[in-house]
């Protein structure tokens, strides 16, 4: 089996290591590191794991090392990580050009942008390599994930758009559950039924969208009837531009990610 060091046991980085953990993976074979005593008491009391302060220990005995710090973090993460082991990133906007550069050189590096699906085995997370990681290595970095929901490759040019799709995508929809849940309020209904509605109507669009393979367009038109309630909808949606207010929101977070890599 693989040990693997987790450096930085934060939203991702915790959740990683609950998955990992719940695939099956043994638990003397995970260390989680943070920074403070308080949080890495927290950390093993949710998770049957070690949790260490000390990240030069953890990444010594560790045959991979995660990062999931923030990427103005990163540095000293990397430096922890040492050379000669995998290292997995899973910080947003940081290249494996500049992973590699601070790894030095033939350091084998796996790019990754995944979502907080992972704390109920739901992330999407997809992988990219660096110039020197191997097949094995992509696998490893896949088979870890998987633990915590579906995983793809992609190519390295599109990880800042997949940040804004689905790295963040999850929180476009509890906006628009949010704002949703205030209007039924408003229109009558009570907060909680309000809520249940949602969530079961979103569950049901979402498996819908993916058993049926439709176009979210055609979906979308078989609910609206002639001359009833969902074009009158339709019609404010449009009269308010949600549409270009979405584009341009992946638009900037694209442009975002492009520049977090300046941070790390
Ligand atoms: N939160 C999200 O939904 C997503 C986050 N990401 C990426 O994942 C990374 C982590 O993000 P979050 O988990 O949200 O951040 P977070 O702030 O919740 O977690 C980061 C953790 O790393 C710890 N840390 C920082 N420096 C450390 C060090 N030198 N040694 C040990 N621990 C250290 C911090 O104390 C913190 O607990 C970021 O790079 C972010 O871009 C990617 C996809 C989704
Ligand atoms: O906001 C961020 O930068 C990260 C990337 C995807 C989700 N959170």
């Amino acid at each position: 089996m693989t040990t693997v060091a987790i450096i930085g046991g934060g939203t991702v980085g915790g959740a990683l290591a609950g998955a990992i953990l719940r695939g099956g993976h043994p638990a003397d074979q995970l260390i989680v590191t943070v920074r403070r005593e308080e949080h890495a008491a927290r950390l093993r009391a949710e998770l049957a794991c070690e949790v260490l302060l000390d990240n030069a220990e953890a990444t010594r005995r560790a045959d991979v090392v995660i990062v999931a710090t923030k990427p103005q973090d990163i540095g000293p993460a990397l430096e922890a990580a040492g050379t000669g082991r995998l290292v997995v990133s899973m910080a947003a906007g940081v290249t494996t050009a500049v992973l590699e550069k601070r790894l030095g050189p033939e350091s084998r590096v796996v790019r990754v942008m995944t979502n907080t699906g992972l704390m109920v085995d739901q992330a999407m997370s997809v992988i990219s390599p660096g110039r020197h990681a191997t097949e094995a290595d992509l696998d490893l970095a896949e088979t870890l994930l998987t633990s915590g929901g579906r995983v793809i490759r992609l190519p390295e040019d599109q990880q800042d758009a997949v940040s804004a799709l689905s790295g963040h995508g999850a929180a476009y929809l509890y906006f628009i559950v949010e704002v949703l849940t205030q209007a039924g309020v408003y229109a009558g209904v009570a907060q909680p039924i309000a809520r249940e509605l949602l969530i079961q109507t979103m569950t049901g669009a979402t498996t819908l969208l993916r058993e049926s393979g439709q176009h979210p367009v055609e979906l979308r038109e078989a609910i609206m009837s002639r001359g009833g309630a969902t074009i009158s909808a339709f019609r404010e949606i449009e009269r308010h531009n949600v549409r270009d207010a979405l584009f341009d929101a992946v638009m900037a977070a694209t442009r975002r990610g492009a520049e977090l890599s300046e941070l790390a």
